[in-house]
């Protein structure tokens, strides 16, 4: 069997589009054109890579990008209120900070910062739990967010499947597990303290895999016919699962790179549009 593989960049591409569109009638309805503010602290290469590459994202969909960099000896103080005073700043309509940040930094203190109706990347305690009691004026956690987008637009239907979360960090595995929960599908969180994985990840029709150790899970481990969300991005963009052993037994695959990436940023840029249109209360 080869899985066939689900196409991340094109259904991104939809949605950056419809979302480009929607904040093009913005502009012209109202003059508010979306803000995203991005804030970095320090200069871990990755996480400038990622921003840079959101930001191209955001021009190309007609939505302003403000950059805030701050130096890696920014203190927890200083986060909040830079923080703060874009929560308040009516010209921004969506805020994220970039994760993570340096070991000094209360990042919790640094997310209640931002504004729940800002809180584009859905990071803040208000946005979970919106998100887990099923409100949907909050926004969700986009990794999540577009990993359930992709399983609709393929049909994948949760509700009664076995459903296995590999990883359970506050802005990925744990909200995966609770949108998959909301669709009725029964859900196992594995983590570092699991005792079993492989038996656990064996008896799962729907895996995710949200772990950051390349090639972590193996493709014997998987149960024929699963479908497997590869949300790991390790340097060389390689996955969190053995793409070549996954191919040989999953029905439906993410791919790394063209998978669950591109579906981040689709989010987070439809996420703020919706709260610019919110803001402009037409
Ligand atoms: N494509 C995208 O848009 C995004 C991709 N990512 C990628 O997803 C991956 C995970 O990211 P993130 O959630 O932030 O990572 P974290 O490091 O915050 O969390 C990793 C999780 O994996 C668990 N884990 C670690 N080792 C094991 C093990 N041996 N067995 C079982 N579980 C284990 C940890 O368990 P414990 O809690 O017990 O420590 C933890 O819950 C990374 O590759 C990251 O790059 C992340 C965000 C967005
Ligand atoms: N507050 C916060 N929110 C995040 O959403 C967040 C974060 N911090 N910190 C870092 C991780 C990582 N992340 C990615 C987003 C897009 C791709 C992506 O688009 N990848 C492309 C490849 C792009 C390329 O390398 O050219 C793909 O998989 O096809 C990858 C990784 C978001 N993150």
């Amino acid at each position: 069997m080869s899985a066939e593989l689900m196409n991340g960049t094109e259904l991104a591409r939809e949605i950056v589009d419809r979302s480009a569109e929607r904040a093009r009638i913005l502009v012209a309805e109202t003059g508010v054109r979306p803000c995203l503010a991005t804030v970095i602290v320090g200069d871990d290469p990755a996480s400038v890579t990622y921003v840079a590459m959101k930001r191209r994202r955001c021009a190309k969909a007609g939505i302003e990008s403000r950059l805030v960099s701050l130096p890696e000896a920014t203190t927890t103080a200083e986060l909040v209120a830079v923080i703060r005073g874009l929560s308040d700043d009516p010209s921004v309509h969506g805020i994220l900070l970039q994760h993570p940040v340096p070991g000094h930094i209360d990042e919790r203190a640094a997310f209640e910062a931002i504004a729940p109706a800002k809180d584009v990347d859905g990071v803040t305690m208000w946005s979970f739990a919106a998100m887990a009691f099923g409100q949907a004026d909050g926004f969700v956690s986009c990794t999540p967010g577009g990993i359930m987008r992709l399983l609709d637009a393929y049909g994948v239907d949760p509700a009664g499947k076995r459903a296995v979360v590999v990883g359970r960090s506050p802005i990925l595995g744990k909200p995966m597990g609770m949108l998959l929960l909301a669709r009725d599908a029964t859900v196992t969180y594995c983590h570092s303290r699991t005792v079993d994985l492989s038996a656990e990840i064996a008896g799962a029709d729907i895996l995710v895999a949200a772990v950051g150790r390349p090639e972590f899970i193996k493709g014997a481990d998987i149960k024929p016919g699963a479908v497997v969300i590869d949300a790991g991005y390790n340097p060389g963009n390689v996955g969190d699962v053995d793409a070549e052993g996954a191919r040989e037994r999953a029905g439906l695959l993410t791919p790394v790179p063209g998978g669950v990436g591109p579906m981040t940023i689709a989010l987070l840029l439809e996420q703020t549009v919706v709260a610019a249109e919110r803001s402009a209360q037409r």
